[in-house]
C-alpha cells in the first residue's frame, strides 16, 4: 500500500472486469484526494457504471486493485477479508445511487433513513440520532417538517437530497455518485450541484462522480476521465479536457454537448 500523498483518499490500480468477451473496465487506474471529485465520463456502455462498482465494494474486479485511506488506515479493498471490507463500507465509504429504489428504504420516515446508517454503525442514543437525523435534513435544505415523512411521497429531487442526507451522516471519506442529477429538471439540478459543491468542499471528502452529462461534469468536478469502451481515453483537469479536447472521441463528446 503506497499512499505517498498525505491527502489522497482513493487509489485504483489495473481495474479490469471483462463479461464474456466484453471488456467493461480495461487497465483503469486512478485517484482521488479530500476535497475533490473526480468526473468519469462518457457514452453509454463505456463502463462508468462497473467502474463504481469496483470503487464502491460492490463488484469484484478480475485484476488491478482499490486502495482507500480509511480512518483506521490504508485498506485494500479487494484484499481485505469480507468482514473488513463491510466495515469500510459503512464507516468510510457512500455511495448514492442513480435511482433512489437502490439507495433509500422507501416505506421508512425521511429522519429513519438518516438514522439507520448510524444505528448500524453502533449508535443506540435516541436524541443523538434524532438530533443528527434533524441536523442533516436541514442541511440537505429539505423542510424539518418532513422528518417524519416516507420518501415515497417525495418529489425526484428531494429523493436525491435524502440520498444524500443519508449517505453523509456517517462521515465517510470517499462519496461515490452514479448519475447524480439523472431525471430532475434543470433547475433542481442546478440547485443539487451547488449543494453537493459546498458538502464536498466544507467536509473535504473524496468524490468520484460518474455522469454521461459534460455539463454535471463541468459544475461539479475538478478532473475527468474520459472511458470509451472499456478504456480511459483521455484524463486531465476539467477545463482543459472542455476547452481543448485531445482525442478525437473526446472532441466528439464535447462536440455534441455544445450542440445540444
Ligand atoms: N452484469 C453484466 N453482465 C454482462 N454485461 C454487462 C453487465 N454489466 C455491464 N455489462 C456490459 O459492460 C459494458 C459496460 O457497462 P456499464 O453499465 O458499466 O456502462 P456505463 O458506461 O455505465 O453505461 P450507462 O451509462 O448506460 O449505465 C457494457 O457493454 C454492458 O453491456
Amino acid at each position: 500500500m503506497t499512499f505517498h500523498d498525505n491527502n489522497l483518499i482513493l487509489q485504483a490500480r489495473n481495474v479490469a472486469v471483462k463479461f464474456g468477451n466484453v471488456h467493461a473496465c480495461n487497465d483503469i487506474s486512478l485517484a482521488v484526494r479530500g476535497g475533490e471529485v473526480l468526473g468519469i465520463v462518457g457514452e453509454s456502455g463505456s463502463g462508468k457504471s462497473t467502474l463504481l462498482r469496483c470503487l464502491g465494494g460492490q463488484m469484484r474486479p478480475d485484476a488491478g486493485s482499490v486502495e482507500i485511506m480509511s480512518r483506521r488506515g490504508p485498506i485494500d479493498l479487494w484484499q481485505a477479508d469480507e468482514l473488513a471490507r463491510i466495515r469500510l463500507m459503512q464507516s468510510d465509504v457512500a455511495l448514492v445511487h442513480q435511482n433512489p429504489r437502490d439507495g433509500l428504504l422507501m416505506h421508512i420516515s425521511a429522519g429513519g433513513n438518516i438514522a439507520e446508517p448510524l444505528l448500524a454503525s453502533g449508535e443506540r442514543r435516541y436524541e443523538e440520532l434524532r438530533e443528527k437525523a434533524a441536523d442533516w435534513l436541514e442541511r440537505v435544505e429539505l423542510p424539518g417538517n418532513r422528518l417524519n415523512s416516507v420518501p415515497s411521497v417525495f418529489s425526484g429531487g428531494m429523493q436525491k437530497r435524502l440520498q444524500i442526507a443519508r449517505c453523509l451522516v456517517t462521515n465517510p471519506r470517499l462519496l461515490l455518485m452514479d448519475e447524480p442529477t439523472g431525471g430532475l429538471d434543470v433547475s433542481v439540478q442546478a440547485r443539487l450541484l451547488d449543494l453537493l459543491r459546498q458538502l464536498v468542499r466544507e467536509l473535504q471528502i473524496a468524490a468520484v462522480v460518474v455522469t454521461h452529462d459534460l455539463a454535471v461534469a463541468r459544475v461539479l468536478a475538478q478532473r475527468l476521465v474520459v472511458m470509451r469502451r472499456g478504456g480511459v481515453v483521455e484524463t486531465g483537469l476539467t477545463d482543459q479536457i472542455l476547452e481543448d479536447p485531445q482525442h478525437p472521441y473526446t472532441q466528439l463528446l464535447v462536440g455534441a454537448a455544445l450542440r445540444i
